[in-house]
């Protein structure tokens, strides 16, 4: 049976061979290409073994395999977004050139659907059109095109349905994938990967899903690779391509009409009325292992079927035929060649001001962003309010001043932590849309402040004039004025602080203990708890002191209480009275040589410091993790050569 392996594939490619620098559109070929991952003895695990194939415009290739085969992996490698953990050996070729897939040229729709929950599919298509389309669509056009691309995928009926989260059912997980894709095809890229475009959709809307796609393909020569699990007999037929994999290795690459022929030859016929692509999928299943029934009532272990057909299709003319169309785009195809269809994006006031507008709907939208700390912190001020009713000027409410304001830097303000979950959402958005080149760093940093600011501002305004008018503090408009622009800060503050914590840690449970942590210590070394004369001092006192934005907030709302007070003086052999600057420096030994403007506004500095260094992790994280890959795979390329000698 194994001699008539070659003769099996024969034929059965449907590639171009020729005339191929004539052609425009994106071919992407990749040989002998190999990832591995460390594994837990300190070695080397393959996740794709030697797998050599390509794509070209117009085509749809199906990437297929049991769970956990590798072909999240291939897209992954392909799209040039492995993981830094992973080495990848090999080559993969644009237009037979090594170029950087850019936004415009290719799109990715990944496995997850990560989407704003509470906008409605007409927003999120539509916000995303015009983070996506250049600034030279007008502004109807962007809606049409979002509008037309909705109704592609079959998604007008639940147009104005939102996505829906933990707190509002809203789309099927079916229709959610399809408005992932919505999304990515918006500027009709040239190459497209879809990992798992059919996931959750029910056999009618794969079929739909999948025939808009390939028309999509066959219309202006676009080049299509999607990895996908169990498709239907139907489904399976659009495909152009197969490429087959099992453990990282390649079964079958080649017409997906040509498999049934394939797997027939090495002794695997697909029984009559069982859908191929199950047949395969059984055939090469090893997790299961069980015996494969063959031709002729034979029976062999999946093991041992999956390498027969490794060994069969690496000995047959169609790999042979794989590898020389490789080889010829790689001669034939001008490498300077790859067009670029939406290359144009939005300028940088545009991408700021839709990302404003979609993070306020958001925030206004998710009860867990802002309205719910709203809540805590009228409950809060209401608490503080009724427990320090009315402070009144005696000696002994310099201590309760200090007590209530070091209260208000220190936990109103760590409560701010509590957005952080829908923070977290936000960024993993933001992690999607930048990974496929949607918009900039400096847009989304930008969007996101100036969204939040309306929030904050109410958040200081009416619950602070609660806390700060039941407990009686200094008089007069400006020194309310002053406690809620401070607390504003503050709050704002911890918002920067999340948003580094979240660059770096971008899980949100680790995320909430890494700030909550770092708030603990700032708190600490706020210099109330500890008075600053009394701080270690390694150097030049505690460093702790100067980094902890608590020390600066505590003197500024200190100063903004106690100096133009008069308080009576209890102590034994002192001055009838005390003033409000000599407790500042005596008390809470406080520096007053500066005003307490000059403390607000270094708490905005830090602000402003915070924020660019979140832009600066983001960016960092970006170019260094190329980088990294980069090194690993010139370490591993120059370790296998030093084997290989
Ligand atoms: N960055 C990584 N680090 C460690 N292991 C990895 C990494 N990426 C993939 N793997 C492992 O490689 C194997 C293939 O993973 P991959 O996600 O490509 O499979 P898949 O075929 O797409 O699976 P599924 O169909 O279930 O999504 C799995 O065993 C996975 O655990």
């Amino acid at each position: 049976m194994e001699d008539s392996h070659d003769s099996s594939i024969t034929g059965s490619q449907e590639m171009e061979s020729i005339g191929l620098s004539k052609r425009s559109g994106i071919y992407l070929t990749w040989k002998d290409l190999w990832v591995t991952v460390q594994d837990k003895v300190g070695g080397r695990r393959p996740i794709l073994q030697g797998l050599t194939g390509c794509v070209q415009p117009g085509e749809v290739l199906a990437i297929m395999g049991p769970s956990g085969c590798g072909k999240s992996t291939l897209l992954d490698a392909l799209a040039g977004r492995l993981d830094s953990n992973t080495r990848q050996r090999g080559e993969i070729l644009v237009n037979g050139g090594r170029k950087q897939l850019g936004f415009g040229t290719s799109a990715y729709v990944t496995q997850d659907d990560i989407l704003m929950t509470t906008l409605t599919v007409r927003e999120a298509v539509y916000y995303s059109a015009q983070l996506q389309l250049p600034d030279s669509m007008s502004k109807s056009e962007k809606k049409e095109r979002a509008e037309a691309t909705i109704k592609e995928m079959g998604l007008q009926d639940a147009i104005d349905t939102r996505i829906g989260g933990w707190n509002v059912k809203g789309l099927s997980g079916g229709q959610k994938r399809r408005v992932s894709i919505c999304i990515e095809i918006l500027t009709r890229p040239k190459l497209l990967f879809l990992d798992e475009p059919t996931s959750g959709l029910d056999s009618a809307a794969s079929y739909h899903v999948m025939s808009r796609i390939i028309k999509l393909a066959q219309q202006d020569r676009r080049t299509v690779i999607a990895s996908i699990h169990q498709p239907s007999s139907e489904v399976f037929e659009l495909f152009h391509n197969l490429c087959l994999l099992s453990s990282g290795r390649t079964v079958y690459f080649g017409s997906t009409s040509a498999a049934n022929e394939f797997f027939a030859l090495n002794g695997f016929p697909c029984p009559p009325m069982r859908n191929p692509s199950d047949h395969y999928l059984r055939t090469i299943n090893q997790d299961f292992d069980e015996d494969i029934e063959q031709g002729f009532g034979e029976k062999r272990s999946t093991k041992r079927a999956i390498t027969l057909l490794v060994e069969s299709y690496k000995s047959s003319e169609n790999f042979q035929q794989v590898q020389q169309l490789v080889n010829d785009i790689r001669l034939q195809i001008n490498v300077g060649s790859v067009e670029k269809t939406g290359s144009q994006k939005s300028g940088f006031i545009t991408q700021c001001l839709v990302l404003t507008k979609r993070s306020f709907v958001n925030m206004y939208r998710d009860p867990g962003y802002y309205w719910l700390r709203f809540a805590i912190y009228m409950a809060l001020c209401l608490c503080v309010g009724t427990i320090f009713y009315d402070i009144g000027s005696d000696y002994g409410s310099i201590q309760a001043r200090g007590s209530v304001l070091m209260f208000v830097v220190s936990f109103m303000t760590f409560l701010a932590i509590g957005g952080f979950p829908s923070f977290a959402e936000e960024m993993k958005i933001f992690s999607r849309e930048r990974m496929n080149g949607h918009y900039g760093v400096a847009s989304f940093i930008v969007g996101n402040t100036l969204s939040s600011i309306p929030y904050l501002l109410l958040i200081s305004i009416v619950p602070g004039a609660m806390a700060y008018y039941l407990i009686g503090l200094q008089n007069g408009i400006s020194h309310f004025a002053y406690f809620a622009l401070m607390l504003f800060a503050c709050m704002i503050l911890v918002e920067s602080l999340m948003m580094i914590v979240a660059s770096a840690v971008p899980n949100y449970l680790l995320g909430i203990i890494t700030g909550a942590g770092i708030q603990g210590i700032m708190i600490l070394n706020g210099g109330f708890f500890r008075l600053p004369n009394d701080l270690p001092r390694p150097v030049w006192k505690y460093p702790g002191y100067y980094i902890s934005f608590h020390k600066y907030a505590n003197e500024g709302f200190y100063k903004n209480e106690f100096q133009g007070l008069v308080f009576p003086n209890l102590q034994v052999g002192g001055p009838s009275k005390i003033t409000g600057d000599e407790i500042l420096t005596k008390y809470w030994q406080m520096d007053t040589s500066f005003s307490k403007w000059i403390d607000i506004a270094i708490v905005f500095g830090m602000v402003i410091g915070y924020r660019v260094l979140s832009f600066g992790i983001v960016k960092g994280m970006e170019k260094l993790k190329p980088m990294i890959r980069k090194c690993l795979a010139c370490s591993a390329k120059k370790r296998t050569d030093i084997e290989d000698e």
